[in-house]
């Protein structure tokens, strides 16, 4: 399998502090992987070294076999949801043609094939019907269903989502982790940060369990059969219901 995202002995420093050190990690081509671990682990800080908008300090990140930097390779990002300033005053569609504006440059008017790409993202994420809707007249869920359309209009090989479900409801959170699993399946890399191991178990195809560096990656199944593993992770003692989640799913 090729790598789409490439992080070689990474270190990231911020305020100071080592916040990531030694970190190895690849998504291939196809492969739904989940980032998991305590907070403050350091999920978000990878994602934005992926980005390009932090640079590590050793190490390598690469996607789709060049160097990550800011803006130089369309690579879908969907933030934590109050990253997003939704009270701008633009709508839907508007919003989800921003995630175009990189690869059309910024003086450039949209054409065809870009209001159908925005078209499809939105059909994906089933939201065609609020296109006009100033975004901050929406419901979360539908903000995030907004986000995700964004991330997806410039069709990019890798998709990176922070905690994309907090705070949506179950036929949301139904409808978004079956278009990741799509999504990956045909043919991208997908990279997403949960805090629902359960669903993370049950719906990726690969866990990296994350404590400032990867401590273990590998099937679910495998890892969740690792207690002690956890247990060390995420501080937490015999008693966690963690512990229940992980003995469901080995
Ligand atoms: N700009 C910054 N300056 C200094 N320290 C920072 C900065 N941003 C994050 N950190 C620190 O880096 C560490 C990792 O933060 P990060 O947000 O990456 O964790 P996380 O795993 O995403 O956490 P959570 O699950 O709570 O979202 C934390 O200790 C945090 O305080």
């Amino acid at each position: 399998m090729s790598a789409v995202v490439s992080v070689e002995g990474v270190a990231v420093r911020l305020g100071g502090r080592l916040v990531l050190r030694d970190v190895d990690l690849d998504v291939a081509r196809g492969e739904l992987v989940g980032l998991i671990g305590p907070n403050g682990a350091g999920k978000t800080t990878l994602l934005r070294t992926l980005l390009g908008l932090l640079s590590p300090m050793r190490g390598t990140v690469t996607i789709a076999g060049r160097r990550a930097r800011a803006g130089a390779i369309p690579i879908g990002y969907v933030p934590q949801r109050h990253e997003f300033a939704w009270e701008f005053p633009i709508s839907v569609e508007q919003v989800v043609m921003t995630g175009l504006t990189g690869k059309l440059g910024l003086l450039r008017r949209p054409g065809v094939a870009e209001w159908r790409a925005v078209d499809e993202a939105l059909e994906r994420v089933r939201i065609a019907d609020l296109r006009t809707r100033p975004v901050g007249e929406l419901s979360g869920g539908q903000r995030q269903r907004v986000a995700v359309a964004r991330a997806l209009a410039p069709q990019p090989a890798a998709l990176l989502l922070d905690e994309p479900f907090t705070g949506l409801d179950m036929p949301t959170q139904d409808l978004l982790s079956e278009l990741f699993a799509s999504l990956a399946r045909e043919g991208r890399a997908v990279l997403m940060t949960t805090h629902d191991i359960a669903g993370a178990i049950h719906g990726c195809d690969r866990l990296a369990l994350l404590d400032r560096t990867i401590v273990a990656a590998g099937s679910p199944q495998r890892l969740a059969r690792d207690a002690g593993l956890w247990m060390r992770t995420f501080g937490v003692g015999e008693r966690s219901p963690l512990l229940r989640i992980l003995k469901a799913a080995a």
